[in-house]
C-alpha cells in the first residue's frame, strides 16, 4: 500500500530516528523479517475505539522480528483513522506479553542489529503513544520486559487483579531499549523507576496504582462470578473519556501530548493551532446552536 507524501512526512515528523541517526527502516525490517512467528492484529470498531492484540501465544505473546514489524504498520493504520478515538492494546491467551522474542534476541545479539531494533521499536512505540487516540494497556498474566515497556506506550494501564507488570531486563544484563526508562521516569517519577528497573520488581496492581504506574483494577471473570470479560471491562473504563466526536477527542489528546512534550511557548502555540480547528467546526458550532434552544 502506498503512503500518501502527507502521511510520509507526519510518520517522520512522529519519529525519533531518521536516516540522519544513520536509521534505515527498510535495512532493519528486511533484518527483522527473518524471525517469524505470531502477529500483531486490529480490529478498528464503529464504537472509534480499536484493539490491538499481541498475538504469539504459544511464546507468551513474545515480540517475533515479523511482530515488530506488524507493529508499525498497524501504528501506521491508526495513525491515519479519521473516526478513532481510542485504542486498547491487549495480549492473547490471558496474558500480555513477555517482551522479545529470545530466539530472536540470540540472533541479533550484535551491537550494531541490536541498536537497529531498538531504534525500530522506539520509533514504533513513540508513534504508538503519540496516536491521536487515548490509549489503555489491558494487562492480564504478565507483561514482562520489552512487554513491561509496551505498557509504558500507552496512556493508561488497566491490569486485571493478580497480573504482573515486571521491568525484568536487568536479569537479561540489559537496561530497556524500546523508551521504557524514559517513559517510566515521566510516568512514575525517577526513584521509582530506579526501584522498578534496578530491583526488578513485580508491579502488581495494588503497587501499580500507589505508584502512579496503574489507573484501574479489573476483576477476571475466572475471579468474579457474573463479572464482564476484561476488555469489555476495559472498553467501559475508556469509553468514559472518548464519548463525543472523534475529530474533538482527538484534539484533546493532540493538545494534551503538547502540553506534554512541548516547551511551554510551543505548548500554548500549539494548542492554539489546535483549538482553531475545532472552533467553529461542525461539534462546535451544533452545541452552541443547542445551547441557544436552553433559554
Ligand atoms: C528491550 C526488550 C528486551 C530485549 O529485547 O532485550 C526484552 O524484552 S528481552 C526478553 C525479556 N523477557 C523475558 O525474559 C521473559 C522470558 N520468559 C519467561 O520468563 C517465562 O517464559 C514466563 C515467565 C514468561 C512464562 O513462564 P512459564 O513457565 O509460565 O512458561 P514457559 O517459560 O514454559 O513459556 C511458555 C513458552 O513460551 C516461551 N517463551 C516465553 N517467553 C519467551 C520469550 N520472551 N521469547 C521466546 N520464547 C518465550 C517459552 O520458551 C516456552 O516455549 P516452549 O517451546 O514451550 O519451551
Amino acid at each position: 500500500m502506498s503512503v500518501s507524501p502527507r502521511l510520509l512526512q507526519r510518520q517522520r515528523s512522529s519519529c525519533v530516528y531518521s536516516s540522519i541517526h544513520g536509521f534505515n527502516q527498510d535495512e532493519i525490517k528486511e533484518k527483522l523479517q527473518a524471525f517469524h512467528g505470531g502477529s500483531i492484529d486490529l480490529l478498528k470498531q464503529d464504537s472509534g475505539i480499536a484493539v490491538l492484540t499481541i498475538n504469539n501465544p504459544s511464546r507468551m505473546n513474545a515480540f517475533s522480528g515479523s511482530m515488530m514489524i506488524d507493529l508499525e504498520e498497524r501504528v501506521s493504520q491508526l495513525e491515519n483513522w479519521p473516526e478513532g478515538k481510542g485504542l486498547i492494546v491487549q495480549g492473547a491467551a490471558e496474558t500480555f506479553c513477555s517482551g522479545s522474542d529470545l530466539n530472536a534476541v540470540r540472533a541479533i545479539s550484535n551491537q550494531q542489529d541490536g541498536m537497529k531494533m531498538c531504534m525500530f521499536m522506539q520509533n514504533a512505540l513513540t508513534r504508538l503513544l503519540r496516536l491521536p487516540l487515548i490509549s489503555v494497556a489491558l494487562v492480564e498474566g504478565r507483561a514482562l520486559g520489552g512487554g513491561a515497556e509496551l505498557t509504558t506506550a500507552c496512556d493508561f494501564r488497566l491490569m486485571e487483579a493478580g497480573s504482573v507488570i515486571q521491568f525484568v531486563h536487568k536479569h537479561m544484563g540489559l537496561v530497556p531499549g524500546w523508551g521504557g526508562a524514559a517513559r517510566l521516569v515521566h510516568l512514575v517519577g525517577s526513584q521509582n523507576a530506579l526501584k522498578l528497573l534496578g530491583g526488578a520488581v513485580k508491579v502488581d496492581p495494588e503497587l501499580g496504582v500507589n505508584i502512579g504506574l496503574v489507573d484501574g483494577v479489573l476483576e477476571g471473570h475466572q475471579k468474579t462470578e457474573g463479572a464482564a470479560p476484561l476488555l469489555q471491562q476495559a472498553e467501559n473504563w475508556l469509553s468514559r473519556y472518548t464519548k463525543g466526536p472523534a475529530p474533538v477527542i482527538q484534539a484533546v489528546k493532540k493538545v494534551v501530548l503538547s502540553g506534554r512534550e512541548l516547551p511551554l511557548s510551543e505548548a500554548l502555540r500549539t494548542e492554539k493551532d489546535i483549538f482553531g480547528t475545532v472552533w467553529g467546526a461542525p461539534a462546535n458550532l451544533e452545541a452552541l446552536a443547542s445551547k441557544s434552544k436552553h433559554k
